[in-house]
C-alpha cells in the first residue's frame, strides 16, 4: 500500500510512477490516489493522451468502469499552463506520450506539485514502453503493480497480444490483449512461431 509522504516545510514536489502489464490496476491505483489527495483538500487536475479513446474521450475510466474527469491532450507542454492552486496532477496511459513528457514532469516537480504517472511499462513484445524508462529513472517513487497470469493464476507481470497486428500501439482491452506471468508470456511466443 502506498501512502503519500509526509510534507514538511517549504511545500517541495515529487514524481511518483505506477507501472505494470494491462489489467495489472495502474488506473484504479491512480484513481485511489487522486481521489485521497482530494479528501486532502488538494486541487487536483487529470490529463491522458489524445490518442487514448477507448473508453471515452474525456475521463481516465479503469478495466472496472471506475472513472475521473480527464483532459486530453496531444502536447504535454499543455501541462505548463495548469493553474497554480492544483497541487496535484495525474497522468494515465503515459505509454503513448511523447518523449518530452519527460521534462514536463520535471518542471511540474520543480514547482513544488506532485505528480502521479501510470502507463504500461512494456509493450506487446516485452519492450519498455515510449517514456517510461526515463520517467522511472527521474521518479521519486515508484509502484510496480502486477495483474494475474490468465493462464495459471501466478502474477502477471506481461501483456500479451490475442490478434497478429505488430503494430505498436493498438488500443483495446479484453479481446486484443490478456495478462500473462513471464512463464506463459514465453510460452505463447514460441508456439506462435511454430
Ligand atoms: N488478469 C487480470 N488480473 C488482475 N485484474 C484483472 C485481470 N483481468 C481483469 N482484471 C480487472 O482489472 C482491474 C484493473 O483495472 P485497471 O486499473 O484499469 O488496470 P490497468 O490500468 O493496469 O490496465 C482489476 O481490479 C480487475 O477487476
Ligand atoms: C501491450 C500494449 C497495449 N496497448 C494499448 C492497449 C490499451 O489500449 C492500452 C493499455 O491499457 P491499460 O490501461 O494498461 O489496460 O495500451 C498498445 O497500444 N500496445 C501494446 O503493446
Ligand atoms: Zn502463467
Amino acid at each position: 500500500m502506498f501512502l503519500e509522504p509526509h510534507f514538511s516545510g517549504q511545500r517541495s514536489g515529487w514524481l511518483e510512477v505506477i507501472c505494470g502489464s494491462m489489467f495489472s490496476g495502474k488506473t484504479e491505483e491512480l484513481i485511489r490516489r487522486l481521489k485521497r489527495a482530494k479528501i486532502a483538500g488538494q486541487h487536483v487536475e487529470v490529463f491522458k493522451p489524445k490518442i487514448d479513446t477507448r473508453y471515452g474521450e474525456s475521463e481516465v475510466v479503469s478495466h472496472d468502469k471506475n472513472s475521473l474527469l480527464a483532459t486530453p491532450i496531444s502536447d504535454t507542454s499543455r501541462l505548463l499552463n495548469v493553474p497554480d492552486e492544483i497541487t496535484v496532477i495525474g497522468l494515465d496511459e503515459a505509454q503513448f506520450f511523447e518523449p518530452d513528457v519527460v521534462k514536463h514532469v520535471q518542471i511540474l516537480a520543480q514547482r513544488g506539485k506532485r505528480v502521479i504517472i501510470a502507463g504500461l511499462d512494456m509493450d506487446f513484445r516485452g519492450e519498455p514502453f515510449g517514456p517510461i524508462c526515463q520517467l522511472l529513472a527521474v521518479a521519486e517513487y515508484i509502484t510496480k503493480v502486477h495483474a494475474i497470469c490468465s493462464h495459471c493464476g501466478n502474477l502477471a507481470t506481461h501483456s500479451y497480444r490475442l490478434t497478429t497486428s505488430q503494430d505498436t500501439v493498438v488500443l483495446g482491452e479484453k479481446e486484443s490483449y490478456e495478462a500473462r506471468c513471464r512463464k506463459c508470456y514465453a510460452m505463447g511466443n514460441i508456439l506462435e512461431l511454430k
